[in-house]
């Protein structure tokens, strides 16, 4: 049996394989609410286990992987949905499986202890080709990633860049076996802004996150000069004498695209580790069935 990392559960219903199933149908629904997919997708089921959400994504038309590293459960899922020439069963691991190049959309409940690493691949290169997502993941985790005001860099870069939202609960219960803590729907909407705006973004993040407690002007007058920066702040709602950790993500993406139209100013490349592919370069693919 698999181990998905979910927390540990009750001693009372003993789980060896740390493997939690939903088992609750509006929360697939729920789910897919928060993320319409239709056959002109391609969409990710991470995680998928014996497919409560891959079959009801494969019946929307859309284009499914369903990523499984259990080849028991890959198998199965490969076997009961046989005969939907949109499902593709991939048997491998979330930490590295190919990732597509073109755009996609994720809809999964996925294993808590990859969850962290798997954000990272999904929401951190530039230009990622996720466009949205809806994903069961631990409370805690889904709490920190909608907090309006981010608490470090990483979190700013991906919340300036998606629209991250919680939303709603999903109780323990709608689980089997139960597992300790509740869980979340978090929805990922892509806000578009596009390469030369994250390329202003990331500088501005790193000047805001280098001193978060200085004002928010000083972040950013190395790059635009002080009076324009007051006046670049002002038009996108940031207070300039606010601490720069204080500001929500979404004011430093909105500035990143109003100065992303300014050709006169110039902003540092990108380091090397943001335009990595989502991949895990030289590994092969395992087996799919
Ligand atoms: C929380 S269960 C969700 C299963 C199913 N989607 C559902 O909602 O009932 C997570 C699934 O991810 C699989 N899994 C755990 N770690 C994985 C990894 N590193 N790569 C791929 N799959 C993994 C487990 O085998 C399990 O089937």
């Amino acid at each position: 049996m698999p181990s998905s990392g979910r927390p540990s559960h009750s001693a009372h219903t003993p789980n060896p394989s740390g493997v939690h199933f939903l088992t609750a149908r509006h929360i697939v629904h729920s789910l897919l609410d928060s993320c319409p997919v239709g056959p002109a997708d391609l969409v990710l089921d991470l995680g998928a286990g014996p497919g409560a959400i891959t079959a009801p994504l494969v019946r929307t038309g859309a284009k499914v992987i369903a990523v499984e590293r259990d080849p028991t459960f890959a198998r199965k899922l490969g076997n009961r949905l046989d005969g939907h020439h949109n499902l593709r069963v991939v048997n491998d691991d979330l930490r590295t499986v190919l990732l597509p190049r073109k755009e996609f959309v994720v809809v999964a409940s996925i294993p808590y202890a990859v969850s962290s690493m798997l954000l990272r691949r999904l929401l951190h290169p530039c230009s990622t080709p996720l466009r949205r997502a809806a994903m069961i993941v631990e409370w805690g985790f889904a709490k920190r990633l909608a907090r309006a005001v981010p608490r470090n860099r990483e979190q700013a870069w991906w919340a300036a860049r998606f629209e991250l939202e919680l939303v709603r609960r999903v109780p323990a219960r709608c689980f089997r076996p139960m597992p300790t803590v509740d869980s979340a729907v978090l929805a990922v909407r892509g806000r578009g802004l596009g390469i030369r705006a994250e390329t202003a973004l990331w500088a501005l993040l790193g000047a805001a996150y280098r001193d978060p407690y200085g004002p928010a002007r000083t972040a950013i007058a190395t790059a635009l000069g002080g009076h324009k920066a007051r006046g670049a702040l002002q038009a996108c709602g940031i207070s300039p004498g606010e601490p720069a950790g204080a500001v929500p993500a979404r004011r430093w993406g909105a500035l990143a695209q109003q100065l992303a139209e300014d050709h006169t100013l110039h902003w540092p490349r990108l380091p090397r580790e943001l335009h990595a592919p989502a991949t895990t370069a030289g590994r092969r693919r395992r087996g799919r069935s």
